[in-house]
């Protein structure tokens, strides 16, 4: 069997459920913004601090993981820093093979200069805009709404959400530290969206186990959810290789909830012990629906060109996996059916079968 160099996985189609605007920066970026509002940076140049963000990230806590955004969101304040992120993010997706990709930021935490939230999302929307054009159409985003866990604003966000459905905004999320802070204390947002026929995905089974999991499904009714890593504590893999699930496992893998794994960002937060390690093996062994996703570019020094290449030296999976985990998502994106599906008959399955029929 041919491995898959880095350059195939590149040239493959790639579609992104999980990505954060605030975690994907490029360093450069950041020095440049951080220099024009006064912002004293952890490192002077961009090689310095590129390292700074994978180096903090790396420390095997997801809330010290989460002190690294503080350098984000400081130089993501003002309309044109943000319309900048959102442009190059574009750009990096791009030239990283992804046809379609849904990217999420929380709207409350860039307020702090006297930006109104619609003002944010219209920022957002409108670096989302360049990028799309200067690419040619080679790729479709989508805006996710995410409220902060530990504030109280998420009704306000998802009223947001709903006010931006149709002009570029596709769902809502809710993130931050997971321990102490349960998916139901947003219940009121969650109903809120349900009745409003809007789809929602939920940080969730990432820095805490299965009852946030349960939560999230069963009390808040998440279509998807952020991570689940964690659905494993629920899954006994016995000495003979025998597997049974236990009946949220079950729910999940029946209900086909889709997974959006991270695995880089697992390692760094210590929700897995290693990419070999990640129970995204299993779980793709088990057909679960499985995505892959960066997370946060800049703090996982990832891509989703790195995140699959990682996948198939660790599990040795080819083009029908990387097809596999691509359709998957596409399925689970918060897209109208007839536009998901257009993306897979008209890019994604040609694509593949190019790159498949060159591989001989
Ligand atoms: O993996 C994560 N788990 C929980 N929260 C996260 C993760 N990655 C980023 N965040 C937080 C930090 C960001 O400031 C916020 C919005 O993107 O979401
Ligand atoms: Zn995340």
């Amino acid at each position: 069997m041919n491995t898959l160099t880095r350059d195939d996985v590149r040239r493959a189609p790639k579609v992104l459920l999980h990505d954060h605007l605030d975690g994907g920066l490029r360093p450069q970026t950041i020095v440049e913004l951080a220099a024009e509002i006064g912002h004293e940076l952890p490192a002077a140049d961009a090689e310095s601090l590129g390292r700074w963000f994978v180096e903090s990230a790396d420390s095997g806590s997801l809330v010290r993981y989460l002190e690294t955004f503080d350098h984000t969101v400081a130089v993501m304040q003002t309309a044109p820093a943000l319309t900048r992120v959102a442009r190059e993010c574009v750009e990096d997706m791009v030239a990283d093979g992804v046809v379609y990709a849904e990217v999420r930021y929380a709207p409350e935490q860039h307020v702090e200069e006297g930006l109104s939230l619609d003002e944010v999302v219209a920022a957002v929307q409108e670096g989302f805009d360049q990028g799309v054009a200067a690419s040619g159409g080679r790729v479709v985003v989508r805006q996710l709404l995410t409220a902060m866990r530990h504030q109280a604003r998420s009704m306000e966000i998802a009223e947001l959400a709903i006010a931006w459905r149709d002009r570029g905004v596709a769902g809502f999320d809710i993130a931050g530290a997971e321990d102490g802070f349960p998916p139901t204390r947003h219940l009121d947002a969650f109903e809120y969206l349900q009745r409003e026929n809007s789809h929602f995905t939920i940080h969730a089974g990432e820095a805490f186990g299965l009852p946030s999991i349960w939560q999230a499904i069963q009390w808040c009714g998440a279509d998807r959810l952020g991570h689940g890593v964690r659905i494993v504590d629920d899954i006994t893999v016995a000495d003979d290789g025998s597997v049974e699930l236990g009946r949220l496992a079950a729910y999940v893998r029946d209900s086909r909830i889709p997974l959006e794994m991270c695995p880089r960002s697992n390692v760094q937060t210590g929700a897995a012990a290693s990419i070999a390690e990640h129970p995204i093996g299993l779980l793709t062994r088990l057909r679960f629906r499985v995505t892959v996703n960066t997370d946060n570019r800049l703090m996982s020094q990832t891509s989703m060109t790195e995140e699959m290449t990682g996948l198939v030296e660790a599990f040795g999976y080819g083009l029908e996996d990387l097809r596999w985990f691509t359709i998957n998502a596409m399925k689970s994106a918060f897209l109208p059916f007839d536009e998901r599906l257009a993306i897979i008959d008209d890019v994604i399955k040609p694509g593949y079968a190019e790159l498949i029929s060159a591989a001989g």
